[in-house]
């Protein structure tokens, strides 16, 4: 634990302003892992070092080796987590994983099959997820979960900060059991977790410019450390891009023209009683590609099926703009003006 005061700080570092990322250790002697703390999900796992050579994205992260730790408990039973793009499988082990310095003894997945898209792209070797732990696959109790169960934490809480520019030391931080006041300026406004068990509060509308245009009768918003973009439903993020004046991409993403970018209409989202903003500073990830400015906007179409959706995903452009923190004790998440 740092000296201080109760709380652990896990520095991150930004990748394009799109990936996030910190080190953890799984097993005596350590072996180090950049994973995603992701309050999307609420499993730890890693590639392990029986994957599959017909996995590219193995071979190129960190592999967890058991019978090189001697604090290794075989577990063996079979794991799989899904995602948009493929799934990912492999099966269960135990071991010391050490997060922010706070060592646990925790169950998590060695990766065998890993999908080449989009994890040939990650930067990072793993996910860690944040979220609670009824969203947990195989009932495995949470890091997180474990960390609070020792009492070390003076806050029952855990908060993110990101960076915007890749300049900006550290590129990122996540602190267990407080907030940073180093990153962020205000004070904090609270809203309920809509349902208790996920990361997701209630959302009264979505406003371009002056207008609210989407989410007019109330829909969910869920807030997702481990997305880089915001998405929403795909007819509505079509109609916003529409607004902007954006052209789609052929793989779902969206640029405008550059020159446009000063002149475009702030988007707001309207959660518990006040009011998110972003700026096109905020929303469009200016980006040199050959020589040339690719302006892409970091709103994406992503359909949610019924029952959990149709759902907003606040990802790391609305994190990096405001600083979030993630309170189980009171089962609520509080935004700051992140600095
Ligand atoms: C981690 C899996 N996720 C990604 O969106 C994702 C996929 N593939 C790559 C290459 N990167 C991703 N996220 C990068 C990132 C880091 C921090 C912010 O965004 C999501 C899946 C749904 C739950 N929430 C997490």
């Amino acid at each position: 634990l740092s000296p201080s005061n109760g709380t652990a700080p896990t520095p991150l570092t930004n990748y394009l302003d799109t990936q996030y990322y910190g080190e953890i250790s799984i097993g005596s002697p350590a072996q180090m892992f950049n994973v995603v703390f992701d309050t999307g999900s609420a499993n730890l796992w890693v590639p392990s070092y029986s994957c599959s050579p017909l996995y590219t994205a193995c071979f190129t992260h960190n592999r967890y080796d058991g019978s090189k730790s001697r604090t290794h408990i075989k577990n063996g039973t079979g794991f799989s987590i899904q995602y948009a793009s493929g799934n990912v499988r492999g099966f269960l082990s135990e071991d010391v994983v050490v997060v922010g310095g706070i060592p646990v003894v925790q169950v998590f997945a060695e990766a065998t099959a890993l999908p080449a898209i989009p994890f040939i792209f990650a930067k990072f070797d793993g996910v860690l997820g944040m979220g609670y732990p009824n969203v947990a696959i195989d009932g495995i109790t949470p890091v997180f979960d474990r960390i609070m169960s020792q009492h070390v934490l003076k806050e029952e809480v855990f908060s993110v900060y990101y960076s915007k520019d890749p300049m900006h030391k550290p590129g990122g931080e996540l602190v267990m059991g407080g907030t940073d006041p180093e990153y962020y300026t205000g004070t904090f406004n609270y809203m309920g977790t809509s349902e208790a068990g996920k990361w997701e509060v209630n959302m009264k509308g979505v406003t371009v410019g002056e207008e609210m245009l989407f989410c007019k009768e109330g829909c969910t918003a869920v807030i997702d450390t481990g997305s880089s973009y915001i998405t929403g439903p795909a007819s509505s993020v079509s109609v916003l891009m529409k607004t902007i004046g954006a052209t789609e991409l052929a793989e779902g993403g969206y640029t405008v023209n550059c020159d446009l970018v000063k002149s475009l209409p702030s988007v707001t989202f309207h959660l518990g009683g006040h009011d998110y903003s972003l700026t096109e500073e905020d929303y469009i990830l200016w980006q040199s590609q050959f020589g040339e400015d690719i302006c892409s906007v970091t709103f994406r179409g992503l359909d949610v099926p019924p029952p959990t959706g149709p759902i907003w995903i606040l990802g790391a452009n609305f994190i990096a703009r405001y600083y979030t923190e993630f309170d189980r004790r009171n089962n609520r998440i509080g935004f700051a003006t992140a600095v």
